[in-house]
């Protein structure tokens, strides 16, 4: 490959499911060392385009190369290539960690060390454990493992940390961090957008099986339109259009909004400090105040007029 070609270039990607279009004309360029992240809500067809990618899936349309292999056409180099991780991979359950990484050592021509992949990611202690008894962030692990077994220059993740407690989350991250490191290429799906804002060089946001928005985590967030927002609940009654007044006038602010019995203000530079000055001043008196920097979550509202990720009830 020469310096400048894309590591994954996808050209025009189409999939329909029956009356379901899935992945809508989906064009990506992915360089050699970049962690990419495909980033989008339940349903917006983020796993089809990376089975289209990897050639699980045949396109109705569209092309797709892994460092100048045909992923379609040229499915046996590919292999070699490229890794996958999937979510829920059938794995044989009864196979120990140590038997599993033997299997799977098999299907490539120069794979790792058995011993030493298992090291890396942290499963020494396990590796006479099955399957069905390790915990769920030791069968993930265990699933990057193998995704990483034939030394692939490029690896597909999908939702890796999903249903992960915080500490295998944070684990997994580093293991994805050290991958950039050695120079592989990691296309990462992710509904989580924290994950995405601290991994990815790059992020494609999918909406509806279209790309709405591609560019770093900071560009994105900037689509959200403002950096900061403070958000207030006044203690007592506020004469109506009061608060608007007295906050618009302020340089750092931008917008200001009901929501519910909240107050939202959204503005720049130290929002939260000329917010509280200004509130105290008026001798307005308020309760459960914040201050917190734009998302990618406020930029999937200001670009689509829905949140990333769904108001799940806890
Ligand atoms: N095998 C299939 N047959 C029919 N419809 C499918 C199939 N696979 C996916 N779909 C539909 O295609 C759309 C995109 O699904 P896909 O799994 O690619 O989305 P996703 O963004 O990965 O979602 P999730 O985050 O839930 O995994 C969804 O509406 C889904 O219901």
């Amino acid at each position: 490959m020469s310096g400048t070609s894309p590591a994954v270039e996808a050209d025009g990607l189409h999939k329909r499911y029956r009356a379901k279009v899935a992945v809508d004309d989906v064009s990506l360029s992915i360089q050699g060392g970049e962690i990419f992240g495909i980033l989008g809500r339940n349903g917006a067809g983020k796993t089809t385009t990376v089975e289209l990618i990897a050639g699980l899936r045949r396109p109705d349309r569209g092309t797709v190369r892994v460092l100048g292999v045909d992923a379609h056409r040229d499915r046996a180099r590919l292999r070699q290539i490229l890794g996958v991780q999937l979510q829920e991979s059938q794995l044989h359950a009864a196979l120990t960690v140590t038997e599993l990484v033997r299997l799977y050592r098999t299907f490539y021509r120069d794979p790792l060390d058995a011993g030493e992949l298992i090291e890396s990611v942290g499963l020494t202690a396990s590796r006479g454990t099955r399957f069905q008894n390790l915990s769920g962030g030791q069968q993930q692990r265990l699933s990057i493992a193998l995704a990483l077994v034939g030394r692939p220059r490029v690896v597909i993740l999908d939702e890796l940390t999903t249903g992960l407690d915080p500490e295998a989350r944070r684990q997994m991250w580093a293991t994805v961090a050290a991958l950039r490191e050695n120079g592989v290429t990691v296309l990462l799906v992710s509904h989580a957008m924290e994950e995405v804002e601290r991994l990815c060089d790059r992020v494609a946001l999918l909406d509806a099986g279209r790309v709405v928005a591609l560019d770093s985590p900071a560009g994105l967030v900037r689509r959200a339109g403002f950096a900061q927002r403070v958000t207030f609940v006044p203690a007592g009654p506020v004469p109506e259009g009061l608060l608007e007044g007295l906050l618009e006038g302020l340089g750092e602010v931008e917008r200001v909004r009901a929501d519910g019995g909240r107050v939202v203000v959204e503005g720049r530079d130290d929002l939260l400090q000329a917010v509280s000055v200004a509130l105290v001043r008026a001798g307005v008196v308020v309760t459960e105040t914040r201050g917190e920097r734009a998302t990618l979550d406020d930029a999937f509202v200001a670009l689509t007029g829905r949140h990333l990720e769904h108001e799940e009830v806890r």
